[in-house]
């Protein structure tokens, strides 16, 4: 059977990611969403185990040293990595995929596996980002700072990704999120 893709999707907090991420993997079956573990706190309606592995620092410390990471990083105070055991799983059963994962994460991907495909998300304008951050309001002040500071960094990386997807009108997103997701398992 062929192999799956690894497809690294990254981007500014505030881009719409996960959004557009929930969206294709329910319209793209051949997608599978690989579950970071973080030491985050979990957010209002976050299940362990979906959206994240929320585990301690300690525990977090110990899974580096065995090796169990494909990458990690830190960012805005927090540790956030993902396990390579379950992605080589998907990607062995040919399914393709996605690591929603921040830039310094996305970097170590592409060095260590240089064939994954890297998937840029904005939204149109930093003052549209800190919009929907605010809008989102899951972040006190200072985090959301943080997350705004980091956004200028990373919008600044675009150059380096395969593919863009601007997250403006939310329909005409969606359907250009699956439409690359779909080129991309295709091997376009
Ligand atoms: N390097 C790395 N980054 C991750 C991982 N999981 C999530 N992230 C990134 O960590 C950042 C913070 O995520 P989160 O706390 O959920 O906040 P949000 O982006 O504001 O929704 C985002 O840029 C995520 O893409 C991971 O496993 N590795
Ligand atoms: N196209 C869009 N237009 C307006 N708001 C959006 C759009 N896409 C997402 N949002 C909203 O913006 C906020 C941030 O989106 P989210 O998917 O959580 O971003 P990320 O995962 O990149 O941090 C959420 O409240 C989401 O509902």
């Amino acid at each position: 059977m062929r192999r799956g893709r690894l497809i690294v999707v990254s981007g500014p907090s505030g881009a719409g990611k996960s959004t557009l991420i929930r969206q294709a993997l329910s319209e793209v079956p051949e997608l599978a969403y690989s579950v970071s573990a973080t030491t985050r706190k979990p957010r209002e309606g976050e299940v362990d185990g979906r959206d994240y592995l929320f585990i301690s620092r300690e525990e977090f410390e110990r899974w580096i040293e065995e090796g169990r990471f494909l990458e990690w990083a830190e960012y805005s105070g927090n540790l956030y990595g993902t396990p390579e055991e379950k992605v080589e799983e998907f990607l062995d059963e040919g399914r393709s995929v996605i690591l929603e994962i921040e830039l310094q994460g996305a970097r170590k991907v592409r060095e260590k596996r240089p064939d994954a495909v890297m998937v840029f998300v904005r939204a149109p304008s930093l003052e549209e980002t800190r919009k929907r951050l605010e809008g989102r309001a899951t972040e006190d002040t200072e985090a959301m700072e943080l997350r705004m500071a980091t956004a200028l960094g990373e919008v600044a990386a675009m150059d380096e990704f395969d593919r863009e997807v601007v997250n403006g009108d939310r329909e005409r997103a969606r359907e250009d999120m699956i439409r690359t997701m779909r080129e991309i398992i295709g091997g376009k």
